[in-house]
């Protein structure tokens, strides 16, 4: 206001006033930006920081590809299983059905209640032991002579019949079978790229349902190597415990991968059923 005032002062001195005025102006507006610079530096900094953080995050997420954790390894599923029920894909009309097996209702179910801590161990002890004889990566189940083999597999199969509402007797153990040991080494084989998304009635062929039985666990045994369902909106995992059995529909309902071991060894068994006795395999021998 006393700008435009003095702006009309007419006489000889009005040109140096309004010079005086125009300098006062400026370092007016001069020190009012001192003033803010150092508040405006410090908003860039905070929002480059925070542009960077949620890059950096997003970039983290692109990475590992999670955004649900259905089972975490420190909870214990039991007695009762946790079941997450998917609609079941055309896969299985490919394929002769066998009522009271060939999958209906299609999901997963994560148990930690059939298989307990101690058999696990044992079974990894057997491992250690030579009790199994164990090649490069996998292990042939057929080979493992641990003390409830069949056992822990009738309890399964009685699971995943009783989760999905079939007849235990229609269901058959198929092949592969097998130990899976993995750790962050560099695979050697292509056999050893557990990490691929994959469909289980696609690579197998026979299989109907799909159990693994983790042996180790998830976070002080090793790291990465979380189970992954590759759901359209999202992927949900499911953390390796000991002891944990983990089931599912072989079907593209349930495609999947195992996240790359970062550290650690991870121990595991996949043990699979088919509704075709054309493809059942006998129990894994006992001395
Ligand atoms: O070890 C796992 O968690 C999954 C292995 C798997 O996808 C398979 O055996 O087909
Ligand atoms: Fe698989």
């Amino acid at each position: 206001m006393a700008v435009t005032r003095l702006r009309n002062i007419k006489g000889p001195h009005a040109t140096e006033i309004e010079r005086k005025i125009k300098r006062g102006n400026t370092l007016r507006q001069a020190s009012w930006w001192r003033g803010y610079r150092g508040l405006a530096a410090l908003l860039l900094v905070v929002l480059c920081t925070c542009a960077g953080a949620g890059l950096l995050l997003h970039l983290s997420s692109l990475d590992s590809d999670i955004t649900e954790t259905l089972v975490r390894q420190r909870e214990l599923v039991s007695p009762q299983p946790r079941a997450y029920g998917v609609p079941c894909s055309e896969d299985y009309d490919n394929y002769k059905r066998y009522p009271g097996c060939t999958p209906q209702k299609c999901g997963r179910v994560v148990t930690d209640g059939v298989v307990t801590r101690e058999e696990a161990l044992a079974s990894i002890l057997d491992l250690h032991s030579g009790a199994l004889s164990m090649g490069k990566q996998f292990v042939n189940i057929y080979r493992w002579e641990g003390v409830s083999v069949s056992n822990v597999r009738g309890r399964i199969q009685a699971a995943i019949a009783e989760a999905f509402g079939l007849d235990p007797e229609l269901m058959y153990l198929t092949k592969p079978t097998f130990f899976s040991r993995i750790n962050s080494t560099a695979a050697r084989t292509q056999h050893d790229e557990y990490w691929h998304p994959h469909i289980d009635k696609v690579t197998y062929g026979s299989f109907d349902y799909t159990s693994l039985l983790y042996l180790s666990d998830y976070g002080s045994d090793f790291t990465g190597g979380r189970f992954i369902f590759m759901d359209h909106n999202a992927n949900r995992t499911v953390e390796p415990r000991t002891g944990r059995v983990s089931f599912f529909s072989s079907g593209s309902e349930n495609l999947h991968r195992v996240e790359k071991v970062t550290w650690g060894t991870r121990y595991a068994i996949t043990v699979s059923f088919t509704c075709d006795p054309e493809h059942a395999i006998s129990d894994p021998a006992l001395p």
